[in-house]
């Protein structure tokens, strides 16, 4: 097996061969007969000589690229191979099911004045538009066709970071449009370094992804996915999932067929490392979605392992970049391990939640909490809210809960579907299915359904069972008001879980939400530091780990806040307590 240091500066041997199944992007928009005529011959420098370094000040000058760098793309991966299916199509599907998700009526001034504090050496400029970035013509027409007018706050910030080839660790809200803020930039560079990338071994059934993006759960990585096909639509690049256990066979041919962009889940991905059908020798960018959740006690085995023990270039060769609504300093300090150089990015205070989720706190004892619910969904459809328009998802805390919970809905009239770890794949992918087109207009869920998954028209969140950590709640109540939309978050809380009121509490103050006093009560009542932002007064710490001054590493000036950005909002951390692990995870 080849280690990092084999490839450094080097690319593997058969580079100059084509495999008989996969095309690699720079010939995908040849005719057949000049792909074999003109097989790619390695970069004399290997990867270090990529889109990272060719990109910094925003130049043009790609290695064996001509005119501005770019390649002329009209088209996709499919020449006499397989066609190139619209990824577009199926939001077609949703708009007519749900009316338009047109997103250029998203209300993105909403996310205007939002603090931003950017650190580290020789941070890039933010841009205010997608004209100012040069991504290229194909992806600036997927960006058109995803309606999106505008970047959102996180995207005119990390975007040009990770074009100038920096390392990143991005916080921002949920919903704030952070896929795009890490697939953009990886699409990009593919785009651009590919006309001089090495290909892989033709011997080989391997499968020599350049991207890799890594998410804690199935349904994230199968949204990703998505999302990545529809930006990379046309590019040339291709991207694969590979997720689960079902359906192993057609993921392994999938892979054969070529991958430049693999998204994954961390256990399938050893999996395919163990098997030797994936080599992650020629990764040039590694994004890990809900970086503080795949760098906890659950999965940093496995990140370790893909990461630090495999194939993989290190860190300063490969580009990295972490992204999160929540960003633990002790979660910081390991990710440092994975990063080089790199820019820290806070769009909005660490961990806060957007102000435009109306947030509520109603005190349930735990044998009222079905009856309450109910009243909740009389009161929905009462409003005229209940129906295919809106959509409720109830978290719970156990996989048992969850099934019952569901039972009980549907025997009294409400269509419910459940989704958790105990349930199969299919009927994970079916129930979400369900719910998204609101056949099922209420989804009980365990925080399997906590991070990432974008789901239109979930107007309403409901906290049946409470988190024990803060930071999941944060998540939770992110699956609504999304995207500058507007949101209902409403919590049931009793004696069970006081010790949330008070990082609760605070973390309602910070979103200018109502707190009502009987939680402040709790909060004073409950001990200090339970919790990770349990201590150290009304505002939770958030921000950069290096600017703490108990953080050393022999001296040197780690960071530097970024100028003309507000910086206002932060204040040093503390409190942080040992990192909690959800139950009824998968
Ligand atoms: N520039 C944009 N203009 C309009 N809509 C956008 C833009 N960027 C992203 N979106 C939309 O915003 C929604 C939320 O984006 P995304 O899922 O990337 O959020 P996120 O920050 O990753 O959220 P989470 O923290 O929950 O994972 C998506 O529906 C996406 O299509």
């Amino acid at each position: 097996m080849p280690t990092p240091s084999d490839y450094n500066g080097k690319v593997p041997a058969a580079a100059g061969a084509a495999r008989t199944s996969y095309v690699p992007p720079h010939l995908r928009n040849r005719p057949l007969s000049a792909e074999a005529a003109s097989a790619p011959v390695a970069r004399s420098g290997g990867y270090s000589a990529g889109p990272r370094n060719d990109r910094i000040g925003g130049s043009s000058s790609y290695i064996g690229g001509g005119g501005g760098g770019w390649n002329n793309r009209s088209n996709g991966w499919d020449r006499g191979r397989e066609r190139e299916a619209n990824p577009f199509q199926d939001d077609l599907e949703t708009e007519q099911e749900f009316g338009s998700r047109d997103n250029t009526g998203i209300n993105f001034d909403a996310y205007e004045d939002i603090p931003v504090e950017t650190s580290g050496k020789d941070v890039p400029s933010p841009v205010s538009t997608f004209a100012e970035i040069d991504l290229g013509e194909a992806l600036n027409l997927n960006i058109k066709r995803c309606k999106y007018v505008k970047p959102t706050p996180v995207q005119r910030y990390a975007i040009p970071i990770s074009l100038a080839g920096r390392d990143l660790m991005a916080c921002a809200q949920t919903g704030s449009g952070k896929t795009a803020a890490f697939c953009f930039p990886i699409i990009s560079g593919i785009m651009k370094s590919s006309q001089s990338a090495p290909s892989p071994p033709s011997f080989s059934r391997m499968a020599y992804p350049f991207a890799l993006i890594l998410s804690p759960t199935r349904e994230l990585s199968v949204q990703i996915h998505e999302e990545a096909r529809k930006f990379a639509y046309q590019t040339g690049v291709r991207v694969v999932v590979a997720y689960g256990v079902i359906d192993c066979s057609g993921q392994l041919r999938d892979l054969e067929k070529g991958v430049d962009i693999l998204v994954a889940t961390p256990g399938r991905l050893v999996d395919l490392l163990e098997r030797a059908r994936v080599s992650l020798q020629m990764v040039k960018y590694l994004a890990l979605d809900e970086a503080d959740r795949m760098l906890d006690m659950g999965f940093e085995p496995q990140i370790r392992r893909i990461v630090q023990q495999m194939d993989m270039p290190p860190a300063g060769v490969r580009q990295t970049m972490l992204f999160s609504a929540t960003f633990p300093k002790e979660i910081q300090c390991l990710a440092a391990d994975f990063l080089s150089n790199y820019v820290f990015l806070a769009v909005g205070r660490v961990g806060s939640s957007t102000d435009l989720i109306v947030q509520r706190v109603e005190y349930v004892l735990e044998t009222d909490k079905r009856s309450h619910l109910m009243d909740l969904l009389h009161a929905q459809i009462a409003n005229g809210n209940q129906g295919k328009q809106a959509l409720t998802l109830v978290f719970v805390e156990t996989k048992k809960g969850a099934d019952a919970l569901e039972h009980w809905l549907c025997i009294n009239g409400f269509p419910a579907t459940s989704i958790h770890g105990d349930r199969s794949q299919q009927e994970r992918e079916y129930a979400l299915r369900s719910f998204k087109s609101g056949k099922t207009p209420i989804l009980v869920a365990t925080d399997v359904a906590a991070r990432g998954l974008d789901i239109p028209h979930v107007a309403h969140v409901v906290n049946f069972d409470l988190p024990n950590d803060i930071d999941d709640y944060v998540h939770r109540i992110g699956r609504t008001g999304r995207a500058g939309k507007t949101g209902l978050a409403t919590a049931f809380f009793n004696d069970n879980n006081s010790s949330l009121a008070r990082p609760l509490s605070d973390l309602m103050l910070e979103a200018n939400q109502e707190v009502p006093a009987w939680i402040s009560r709790f909060a004073a009542r409950s001990s200090y530091g339970k919790n990770r932002r349990g201590g150290g007064g009304g505002r939770f710490g958030g921000r950069d780990f290096r600017r703490d001054t108990s953080y050393n590493r022999g001296g040197t000036d780690y960071y530097s806040v970024g100028a003309g950005h507000s910086s206002n909002g932060y204040n040093a951390s503390s409190g942080y307590g040992p990192a909690t692990v959800t139950s009824a995870w998968d």
